[in-house]
C-alpha cells in the first residue's frame, strides 16, 4: 500500500502533531496519492484526485486539511496575543442575545415611519 520510494511524511513539512500521529497509526511512508496530494493541498492548491479504493485518499486530504486548521489556529491565537487579548479559537462565548425579528425594520416599534 504505502510506496516504498515516497518522500517520507517527514519531509512535508506537517505539524510534528500530525507527524506524531501518522507514526502512531505505524504509517512508515505515505502512498502514492498521498505523496502527490498532500504537498500541492499544503501549498493551498486546488486538487481534483483519483486513486484506487484503499489506497489512502482519505488522509490525502484529511492531513492537509487539519495542517491547515491547526496554522489557522495558531497565527489567530499569536495574533490576539500581540493585540494583548485571549486566544479567540479556545474562548467560548455564548450566543448574543436575539435580537427582536423586526428591530431597526421600517415599520418596527419606534424604527419606522408614522
Ligand atoms: N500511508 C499509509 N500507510 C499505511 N496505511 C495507510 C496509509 N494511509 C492509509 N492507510 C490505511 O489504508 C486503509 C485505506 O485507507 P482509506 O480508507 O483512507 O483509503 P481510501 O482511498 O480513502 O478508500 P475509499 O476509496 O474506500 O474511500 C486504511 O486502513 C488506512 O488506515
Amino acid at each position: 500500500m504505502a510506496d516504498p520510494d515516497s518522500l517520507g511524511f517527514e519531509h512535508m513539512g506537517l505539524d510534528p502533531r500530525l507527524l506524531q500521529a501518522v507514526t502512531d497509526l505505524g504509517w512508515s511512508r505515505p502512498t502514492l496519492i498521498q505523496e502527490k496530494a498532500i504537498p500541492l493541498a499544503l501549498e493551498g492548491k486546488d486538487l481534483l484526485a483519483r486513486a484506487r479504493t484503499g489506497s489512502g485518499k482519505t488522509a490525502a486530504y484529511a492531513i492537509p486539511m487539519l495542517q491547515l486548521l491547526l496554522h489557522r489556529k495558531a497565527s489567530r491565537a499569536d495574533g490576539e496575543a500581540r493585540r494583548g487579548g485571549r486566544d479567540p479559537v479556545s474562548r467560548v462565548e455564548p450566543p448574543a442575545a436575539a435580537e427582536p425579528a423586526a428591530a431597526g425594520l421600517p415599520g418596527a416599534a419606534g424604527g419606522g415611519r408614522s
